[in-house]
């Protein structure tokens, strides 16, 4: 099962990456797509994301025989909802949000007649709207599908063979391990990000700037991925709340262990931790998972 016709809702980040992405290694197939904000349809036929932008997302899945769901995960219900009445029996619907347990329940609930198998690329940035896409987001990065149990296998290899032809690695998961292992690899890491640099912008007036002037380093880091979208991130929290405050009970347990290690002096405790840490670094590298993309498509495209 090849897909020919391939409709987009949501013309953002991912939704204009996977647009361009198709373009660039599908010819074949025809992309329609449909973005809820007026601004976004504009410059998405302006920047050529899709084959067609409608103007309504009926119209956008009517001869499609994939659909892929590229809204906040908050607003996947009634993404799914709007174009039901519009949606052909034999379409395959997916979607790329960061959580799956919430998603798939939502997906299934607002179209009961259809296939949905969801999934999600494991690759991103801070930028979001229809500037920010572009067609080599996915290449050589982790797409995590998470079929349901009673899933087509013909239509999980079609969906897996689709974002291998856009350069993505594919890995099969059970929705509720992904939102766990994505909590401590992607949640976590973003709430811990937007802490800090807000803890930082609240000692201003006590340092009198210093805190954001010599901030050169890891801080830099951190104000990056503090500078995400606040609406996708804002769902991503409330959807995936129970693995997120699990897995920061953890996080602050050993944040306390290494707090006591500081107040009393314990140095090899702290030694130990970092080499083990550093040694995580390493192995990503050796991998091959280190940070590979083109700079153009973080710095010149998107807010
Ligand atoms: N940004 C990332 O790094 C990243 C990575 C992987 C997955 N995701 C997931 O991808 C999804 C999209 O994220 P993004 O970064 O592309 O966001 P984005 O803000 O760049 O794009 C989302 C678009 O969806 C539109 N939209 C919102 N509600 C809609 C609706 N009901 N119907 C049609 N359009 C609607 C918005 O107008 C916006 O243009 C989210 O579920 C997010 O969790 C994001
Ligand atoms: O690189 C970044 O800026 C990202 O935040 C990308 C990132 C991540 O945490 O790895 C963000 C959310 C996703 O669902 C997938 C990828």
């Amino acid at each position: 099962m090849v897909f020919e016709r391939i409709a987009i809702i949501g013309l953002g980040l991912l939704g204009g990456s996977i647009g361009l992405a198709v373009a660039e290694h599908l010819p074949g197939a025809v992309t329609t797509g449909f973005d809820a904000d007026p601004a976004a349809r504009v410059r998405a036929a302006q920047r050529g994301l899709v084959s067609q932008v409608c103007d309504s997302a009926a119209d956008a899945v009517r001869d499609a025989q994939l659909v892929i769901l590229c809204v906040p995960v908050g607003a996947m219900g009634a993404a799914a909802e709007a174009l039901a009445p519009a949606l052909p029996a034999s379409a395959l619907v997916s979607d790329v949000g960061s959580s799956k347990q919430s998603v798939a329940t939502a997906l299934a609930a607002a179209l009961p007649n259809n296939a949905v198998i969801p999934a999600h690329p494991v690759a991103g940035t801070e930028r979001s709207g229809p500037d920010a896409g572009f067609a080599s987001l996915f290449q050589q990065r982790w797409c995590i599908i998470t079929p349901p149990q009673d899933a087509d296998p013909a239509k999980v290899a079609a969906l897996s063979a689709f974002w291998e032809a856009l350069g993505s690695r594919v890995e099969i998961m059970d929705p509720r391990h992904h939102d766990m292992v994505l909590a401590v690899t992607s949640h976590l890491p973003h709430l811990i990000a937007y802490t800090i640099v807000g803890t930082a912008d609240d000692l201003e007036g006590v340092t009198q700037s210093e805190v954001i002037k010599y901030s050169a380093g890891g801080f830099r880091d951190f104000t990056r991925i503090a500078a995400s979208d606040p609406t996708m991130w804002r769902d991503v929290f409330l959807a995936n709340k129970e693995a997120v405050l699990d897995m920061l009970q953890r996080f602050t347990e050993d944040l306390t262990a290494l707090q006591r290690a500081i107040r009393v002096g314990d140095g090899a405790q702290l030694f130990e931790h970092f080499s083990r840490t550093r040694d995580i670094r390493r192995s990503i590298i050796e991998e091959g998972q280190d940070d590979a993309r083109p700079d153009f498509g973080r710095s010149d495209h998107g807010s």
